[in-house]
């Protein structure tokens, strides 16, 4: 929770005005039983009503403002636990967003929305909780035991031994309880993470009638997280009752051996009373105090896993000082590898080994290979989704790594394998490749990208809703779409990550037509399954199991290049070939 003490800075002044509150709250509370021990020595005793109704009126208000004080309290606290809340989860989520993919492997896309959620609503709860009774609890207790010994030093055993065992009875809590609460957090994750697999691959699951193998994997996440959090419960709820029972106990003990000390004339019979309501003061105290004990040690498990995300230092940062702009003379879009090697991280094995060419604008540049040989890999390292473990990737003449990300990517057109979407309208959907982009410029890059027919086809045309996750278009339109976004951005370099494949034949062709014209002053950088889909590249890069096996013109690597041989005989008809 330490860690997350900055957080509470921004927000000091609303927090002393909570502590004056409290303050006065616990003051009033205090003078309560003293009140009620005057009325009932001097008033009730004698059975003067002169006097009883105006201390009675002095007690009443006195409980009113200790009551404002708890409305205001409890309405501060909550609006300072919101804020918080609200300020952790934008600093998570932009965390998040400049986490590069190493971090995403590393936690995990559930544990991120856990964390984000849950593990945030845990911290605005005992937020709430301690700045209502960190220093209520003390004030209380303290000012309740100096009072109580005022009234009555013989009986203050009384209360010690109370409190001696309620100490006993939060110590066997703590140590029962709090290893627990570690785990409870992984459960949730575990459990998000489930619901969130079968929610994505609900059809894959349908198709294959594995609902039950799936309810089962549910079933088995929610009983495990079920049994545990019913465990830990039981402890808490057991909690009450036995602080219940200390109390009346207590009670039963003050009157017993307090009705002796009134019946020598030791004690007044209002001293008495005060007494046992300091007494319950106390023992609310230490009751405010150890669920205070309970909660913090689960929310200091969700701290430590919101401070992982917030201090994780991301593996690809921003250099020093930005040198996109130094390439010297070399051709802006030229995209150049110098003996590459990477390895995913926590691998041994080199998924791509020592690769060096060079893609030139103007030109495409492609490369084909079975899958597996690396091919995603290898351009995923140009926008610097991983860094490469060895070797150099430029752009425009200058590392990837001497350029800030921001410029890198503003270079960069990337269509990813899977045409990915997001809620909006279709022209939304396209104005992320740029935000000023004009209603001409969107259809466009439509037309090209073969997706103008159908968005027109759509009653609402470029203002059409795109469901979540694209769900209410084709793959291939999807596919289109993610293309139209790239080229409405018209950067020097585009990455096309097989972005081809789930297009016919015939619309392949239409739009590397049409969009040859439109991509000839920039860098095409193309992934492909087909052959037919890149044969027409000026360069293309064969790759085999992470190597370069060859590179030539289709012409050239049908002549020298085996690999890229046994491809084009597997796709391509004798005539093609010749
Ligand atoms: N995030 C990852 N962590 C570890 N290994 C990975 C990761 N992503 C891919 N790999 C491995 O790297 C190798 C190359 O994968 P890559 O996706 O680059 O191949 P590809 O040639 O693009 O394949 P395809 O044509 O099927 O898309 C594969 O063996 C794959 O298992």
């Amino acid at each position: 929770m330490t860690k997350l003490t900055r957080y509470f800075k921004a927000y000091w002044s609303q927090i002393l005005a909570v502590f004056a509150l409290l303050f006065l709250q616990a003051m009033c509370d205090l003078s309560l039983p003293d009140y009620m021990s005057d009325i009932v020595n001097n008033g009730v005793a004698a059975q003067d009503l002169a006097y009883i109704l105006p201390a009675g009126g002095k007690m009443l208000l006195v409980a009113l403002v200790g009551a404002g004080c708890t409305v205001a309290v409890g309405l501060i606290a909550a609006r300072i636990a919101a804020g918080i809340s609200r300020d952790l989860r934008n600093d998570v989520f932009a965390k998040v967003e400049g986490f590069s993919l190493a971090e995403f492997d590393r936690f995990g896309a559930s544990s991120l929305i856990t964390r984000t959620t849950n593990d945030i609503q845990q911290i605005q709860m005992v937020t709430v909780m301690l700045l209502r009774f960190v220093l209520y609890a003390p004030i209380q207790g303290i000012g309740g035991v100096i009072k109580a010994v005022g009234k009555s030093p013989s009986m203050s055993w009384l209360i010690a031994l109370a409190v001696l065992v309620i100490l006993g009875v939060i110590l066997v809590l703590f140590s029962i309880v709090l290893p627990r609460f570690k785990v409870v957090q992984k459960l949730v994750d575990r459990l998000n993470r489930v619901t969130r697999e079968s929610l994505v691959g609900m059809l894959v699951i349908r198709a294959f009638n594995n609902q039950g193998h799936e309810e089962a994997r549910f079933d088995e996440a929610n009983r495990d997280l079920t049994r545990l959090n019913t465990f830990v419960h039981r402890f808490i709820a057991a909690m009450m009752p036995t602080m219940m029972l200390v109390m009346n106990a207590l009670t039963v003990g003050i009157v017993w051996f307090g009705s002796h000390y009134v019946d020598a004339g030791s004690m007044q019979i209002g001293d008495m009373m005060a007494f046992i309501q300091y007494a319950m003061q106390i023992i609310m105290s230490f009751l405010m105090v150890s669920m205070a004990f309970v909660l913090l040690p689960r929310a200091s498990v969700s701290a430590e896993r919101i401070n992982e995300v917030l201090t994780c230092e991301p593996a690809i940062r921003d250099p020093e000082s930005d040198r996109s702009g130094e390439g010297g003379n070399t051709l802006p879009g030229t995209v150049e590898f110098r003996n590459v090697s990477f390895a995913y991280p926590g691998a041994d094995d080199e998924v791509i080994k020592n690769i060096s060419f060079v893609a030139k604008p103007g030109q495409t540049t492609a490369f084909i290979g079975s899958t597996g040989s690396g091919k995603s890999t290898l351009i995923n390292l140009i926008p610097r989704f991983y860094d490469a473990t060895e070797g150099q990737i430029l752009v425009d003449g200058v590392d990837v790594r001497e350029q800030s990300q921001h410029a890198l990517h503003d270079k960069i057109g990337y269509v990813p394998q899977k045409g990915v979407l997001f809620t909006g309208t279709i022209a939304d959907n396209l104005r992320y490749g740029d935000e000023e982009a004009g209603e001409e410029e969107l259809r466009q890059a439509a037309q090209v990208a073969q997706a103008l027919d159908f968005i027109e086809e759509k009653p609402d045309g470029f203002e059409t809703e795109i469901a979540q996750g694209g769900g209410n278009v084709s793959g291939g339109q999807k596919q289109r779409l993610s293309i139209a976004r790239a080229l409405v951005k018209k950067p020097e370099v585009y990455i096309f990550d097989d972005s081809f494949s789930a297009l016919d034949f015939k619309t392949d062709a239409a739009l590397r037509r049409a969009l040859a014209p439109q991509t000839k002053d920039a860098t095409v950088l193309i992934v492909a399954q087909r052959i037919s889909s890149i044969m027409h590249a000026e360069q293309i890069v064969v790759m085999d199991d992470g190597r370069i096996a060859g590179i030539g013109t289709h012409r050239e690597l049908l002549e020298n290049c085996e690999v890229y041989r046994e491809i084009a005989q597997s796709q391509l008809s004798k005539e093609e070939l010749a």
